[in-house]
């Protein structure tokens, strides 16, 4: 392989620079060129490439968001337009492909796979919700990110003894709610993958004022329900009124951890490995502390389960 390229895809995550500039270091090791795509799947229909050398990486490690830009490009589903940025890919010497993104990524790159283009798969998204990879890029730092959002909360919160309902992102998952929860101490997390009981939830607040604990962090993930319609169902029930506070997108901005960046570079080096191999439809992934990789179906077609023994613990310990 000569020549491959590097798209970012979806919602951007911390960390996505740190895999772009992986991929072009260990590709430029190796003497192979690389094309960076700009805006995602939309750049990959209309052949919207710039080489990337070892410089046009430098000072990016550091750096939120994606330097590719990233777009949601919904016409991507249609069989001729991938034929379309496969056929531009090839006037261009592309040979391969890594796609940085999350599962709706991933099902766009299976589409090019399955028509002959090899894609090999890096997660990046915030929400961790790639099945087959115990973590994703960029979910480190959002949580980083709502812990110390949730710290401050806390802070008006026991000064005027408010209880907040804090919602988060996670589109169907509930790993940035739940890992936050456990982390900043909330009274009561709602995920998606565990039912809820208002009734609990209510008790809880009760239970707490009555031992002169008069403030309460709720988190509630956006995957059960808006922080909004929370504190409604809480006031219509039991007439107790809460604060909400919506975190948005600053959960996906920021300067990426260590352990996101240190994520990013090994996943990027990963993939260009397995291109080299000649393998494509693959996912890369980490499962206790490996390196691994597997079918990219996977990522997309078997469920993301959260950790219940997580779930568990922070249900025993906010009592
Ligand atoms: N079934 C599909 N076929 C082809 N392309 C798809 C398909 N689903 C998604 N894509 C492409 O992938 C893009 C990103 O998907 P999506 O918006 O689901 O984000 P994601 O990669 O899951 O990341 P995140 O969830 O973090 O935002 C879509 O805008 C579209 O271009
Ligand atoms: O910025 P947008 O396109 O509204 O996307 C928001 C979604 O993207 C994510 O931030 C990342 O997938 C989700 O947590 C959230 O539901
Ligand atoms: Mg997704």
């Amino acid at each position: 392989m000569k020549k491959i390229a590097v798209l970012t895809s979806g919602g951007d995550a911390p960390g996505m620079n740190a895999a772009i500039r992986a991929v072009v270091r260990k590709a430029a090791y190796h003497g192979i060129e690389v094309v960076g795509i700009n805006h995602g799947y939309e750049g990959f229909i209309n052949g919207s490439i710039e080489p990337l050398d070892l410089g046009s990486v430098g000072g990016i490690i550091q750096r939120g968001g994606t330097k590719l830009y990233s777009a949601r490009c919904l016409k991507f589903k249609e069989d001729a337009v991938q034929e379309q940025g496969i056929a531009k890919m090839r006037e261009a010497n592309v040979e391969g492909l890594v796609v940085i993104g999350g599962d709706g990524s991933y099902r766009g790159a299976m589409a090019l796979v399955k028509k002959g283009f090899p894609v090999v798969g890096v997660p990046g998204t915030i929400d961790n919700d790639v099945p087959g990879t115990e973590y994703t890029i960029g979910f480190d730092t959002a949580l980083n990110t709502v812990v110390e959002s949730i710290d401050k909360i806390r802070d008006t919160a026991t000064s005027h003894e408010n209880s907040f309902i804090v919602e988060v992102m996670g589109r169907d998952a509930g790993d940035i709610a739940l890992w936050a929860g456990l982390a900043a101490g909330a009274e009561t997390v709602l995920i998606p993958e565990e039912e809820y009981n208002l009734d609990e939830i209510i008790a809880r607040l009760e239970r707490g004022a009555t031992r002169s604990k008069k403030h309460s962090i709720i988190i509630v993930a956006e995957g059960v329900m808006a922080g909004s319609e929370l504190a409604k169902l809480i006031k219509d029930k039991a007439g107790i009124e809460t604060r909400v506070s919506v975190l948005g997108h600053i959960q996906r901005g920021g300067s990426p951890t260590a352990r996101d960046r240190v994520l990013a570079s090994r996943f990027g080096a990963h993939a260009v490995e397995l291109l080299m191999e000649g393998k494509s439809g693959r996912a890369v992934g980490i499962r206790n502390h490996q390196l691994i990789d597997y079918d990219m179906t996977e990522a997309f077609e078997k469920h993301h389960e959260s950790d219940v023994g997580l779930y568990t613990l922070m249900k025993e310990l906010s009592i």
